[in-house]
């Protein structure tokens, strides 16, 4: 890990509902995230996660404050970054392959270079047996794994996943989640993941960045010290680490404070 990546600097987003009225969704949120380093948000239900990572992908514009990447203000999407979502956004009617060619053609890479790169990623998902399938013969985690094969394809140097594991069954997510730590480790890629599985955000996490209820505020910043600045890759060894437990506790406890001041 070396220097900060990505700047959330005094982040605020309030939305125009109908009638006049407004909603504040961000308040204030200010952190950094370094380069080649995992940040989760982590909150309640509501508090703005996905409102934050919208802004961090250009697809909001911040009510005040800014998100600066690689020290450029965000002012919309760019190939900078890469988005992965909950639902999986494959194109049917291509295979896999293709699939993970697809961004690098709209960008002019040649065939060769193309094919290259996307059986590269494939191999990291290790979904290259499958690259002449197409999405509708895949299970649900493997369909997950071209989007973010997809995506990293594009050489994004940031990587926003909203939700990317919410819908896989919890084997299928305990792999992904394995993966994503083996991503972090074979590229340069920074990754900002939003989850509200706290087991996910200490696996993953090499800080947690957990918003209050609504509106979402700077709560605390986490350093998952107990791992020791490592990242730990398979989760039976992860759970049974001395201050796991304690982690988990904090966080559930966090949570809890945070749901009852919402109710
Ligand atoms: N486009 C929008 N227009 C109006 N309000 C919105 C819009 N997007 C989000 N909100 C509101 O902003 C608040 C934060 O929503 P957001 O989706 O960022 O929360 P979240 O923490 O990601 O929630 P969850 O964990 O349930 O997905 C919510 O009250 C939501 O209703």
């Amino acid at each position: 890990m070396s220097g900060t990546q990505l700047e959330v600097r005094d982040l605020s987003k309030t939305f125009v509902l109908g009638g006049g009225k407004t909603l504040q969704a961000v308040d204030s949120v200010s952190f950094g995230v370094d380069q080649n380093s995992i940040c989760v948000l982590l909150g309640p239900s509501g508090c703005g996660k996905s409102t934050v990572l919208r802004m961090m992908a250009g697809l909001e514009t911040p009510t005040s404050g800014a998100v600066v990447i690689g020290g450029k203000t965000v002012t919309g999407p760019g190939q900078d970054r890469g988005m992965v979502f909950q639902a999986y956004t494959s194109f049917d009617w291509l295979s896999v392959r293709k699939n993970v060619e697809f961004g690098m053609k709209v960008n002019g890479v040649d065939a060769a270079k193309r094919r290259e790169r996307a059986d590269h990623f494939l191999g990291l998902v290790g979904l290259i047996k499958f690259a002449e399938a197409y999405p509708s013969q895949l299970s649900g985690g493997m369909r997950q794994r071209v989007a973010i094969a997809r995506t990293l394809a594009n050489d994004p140097e940031v990587l926003l996943m909203d939700e990317p594991f919410g819908a896989l069954d919890a084997e299928t997510r305990w792999l992904m989640q394995e993966l994503m730590i083996d991503v972090a480790e074979k590229t340069d890629t920074t990754m900002v993941i939003v989850t509200h599985d706290l087991e996910e955000a200490i696996f993953l996490a090499d800080k947690i960045i957990f918003l209050s209820s609504h509106p979402g505020r700077l709560k605390e910043e986490i350093i998952p010290a107990f791992k020791g600045g490592k990242r730990i890759g398979d989760k039976e060894h992860i759970i049974r680490m001395d201050g796991y437990s304690e982690l988990e506790e904090k966080l559930m406890r966090l949570m809890r404070e945070e749901g009852h001041r919402r109710t």
